[in-house]
């Protein structure tokens, strides 16, 4: 059975409101839209270091961002946010009340809030002409992003409106391992198919120790084999097979080496937000039309065929209700009734009439 998916999906929150509608986004846009860049990452990988630096380099170039902060659980933020999940959610409170762990409140947290996302994209609506970049920091439990309902209405309504560009911020020192560094890659590949937003990988702190490695991994297989081979357990022989089905990943992925604390990496980090913003106008929204095109279609021959079923179902109904005949003998029916009524009375005129001439014979 073929799935009918979107490239990212369900559209539903914001056809609610008039100001979520997909725009139009050419090159040739006289004031273009912003480009929604979402950084995810596996805790402590760097992501708020990571915000902090691109948001100052922005703000150097004097075209400051606009930054949500999507994390309920962090203390302080060491940049300037716009939108915080914090001011509409207490964190402690979601805790306390639904008495949950420190997971099970972040995932409620963000449901509550996704709840409210509506207006949120009014709120960037009224900010799209002021920032070339809308900046989303997630939490720093990955999976509770990634993969809840609330996470996937964020990314996929923010795709459905907005050039959207997925980050994944990687800790380079931690990836030096061959095996940590396939356990992070697999992650960022299960990200990329899940929402088929264009894709950027962050090699971040690489102030302490150089990328070159990881791109040397992704370009050549024999590489990888070889640093595999120095590790003698379950796990390595497993990585073994699974590079070999991450080569085509590897292929078209968009990889960048970043020093949140150095700030080396930040051009090269914009030109590949570029280079994955024209992806977005190419692939993605051209892909996100078709399907919003078949499923307008699809919902139209859903509404038909529960139309017919009604009709249907009402017929069966009348059925039942009269002891097996239609609704045509129902209306065949009354008129039979009226027939025999007409009848009736034309009969009762025609003995009068008798009676009458009847009555005259005999007075005669
Ligand atoms: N040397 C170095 N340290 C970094 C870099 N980026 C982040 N760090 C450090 O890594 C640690 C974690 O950074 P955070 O920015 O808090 O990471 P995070 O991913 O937001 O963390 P969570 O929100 O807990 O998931 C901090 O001690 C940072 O100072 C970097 O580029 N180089």
């Amino acid at each position: 059975m073929e799935i009918d998916t979107p490239p990212s999906s369900s559209i539903d929150q914001q056809e609610s409101s008039s100001s979520t509608t997909p725009k139009p986004n050419t090159e040739n846009d006289k004031s273009p839209l912003p480009v929604c860049i979402l950084v995810l990452g596996m805790a402590g990988s760097g992501k708020t270091t990571f915000i902090q630096r691109i948001n100052a380099y922005l703000h150097s170039l004097h075209r400051p961002p606009y930054i949500v902060n999507f994390d309920p659980a962090v203390h302080e933020l060491p940049y300037p946010c716009n939108v915080d999940i914090r001011d509409t959610v207490n964190y402690k409170q979601v805790m306390k009340q639904y008495n949950l762990g420190p997971n099970g409140a972040i995932i409620t947290s963000l449901n509550l809030f996704s709840t409210t996302f509506d207006q949120l994209l009014t709120i960037l609506n009224k900010n799209e002409q002021k920032h070339e970049h809308f900046i989303f920091d997630t939490p720093g439990q990955i999976e509770v992003f990634t993969w809840s309902a609330s996470g996937t209405i964020i990314t996929e309504s923010l795709g459905a409106t907005y050039p959207t560009v997925v980050v994944y911020i990687m800790d380079t020192p931690r990836s030096s391992n061959p095996i940590t560094f396939m356990s992070n890659m697999l992650y960022a590949v299960s990200i990329l198919y899940k929402y088929r937003l264009p894709f950027i990988i962050v090699l971040n702190k690489t102030d302490i120790i150089h990328h070159r490695f990881a791109i040397e991994w992704m370009n050549d297989f024999e590489l990888f084999q070889q640093a595999i081979e120095q590790q003698h357990t379950y796990s390595s022989d497993l990585t073994r097979s699974l590079s070999l089905v991450l080569d085509e990943f590897y292929q078209n992925l968009r990889c960048v080496g970043f020093s949140s604390i150095t700030g080396d990496g930040c051009k090269e980090f914009f030109d590949a937000v570029t280079d994955a913003k024209q992806e977005y106008d190419q692939v993605y929204k051209v892909e996100y039309d078709k399907w919003q095109k078949r499923r307008e279609k699809r919902d139209k021959q859903k509404q038909e065929q529960d139309l017919k079923r009604l009709k249907d179902d009402l017929r069966d109904d009348g059925d039942h209700l009269i002891g097996h005949k239609n609704l045509n003998d129902i209306e065949d029916d009354t008129d039979d009734e009226n027939d025999d009524e007409s009848e009736k009375e034309d009969n009762e005129e025609k003995d009068d009439k008798q009676f009458e001439q009847y009555m005259k014979k005999v007075k005669h």
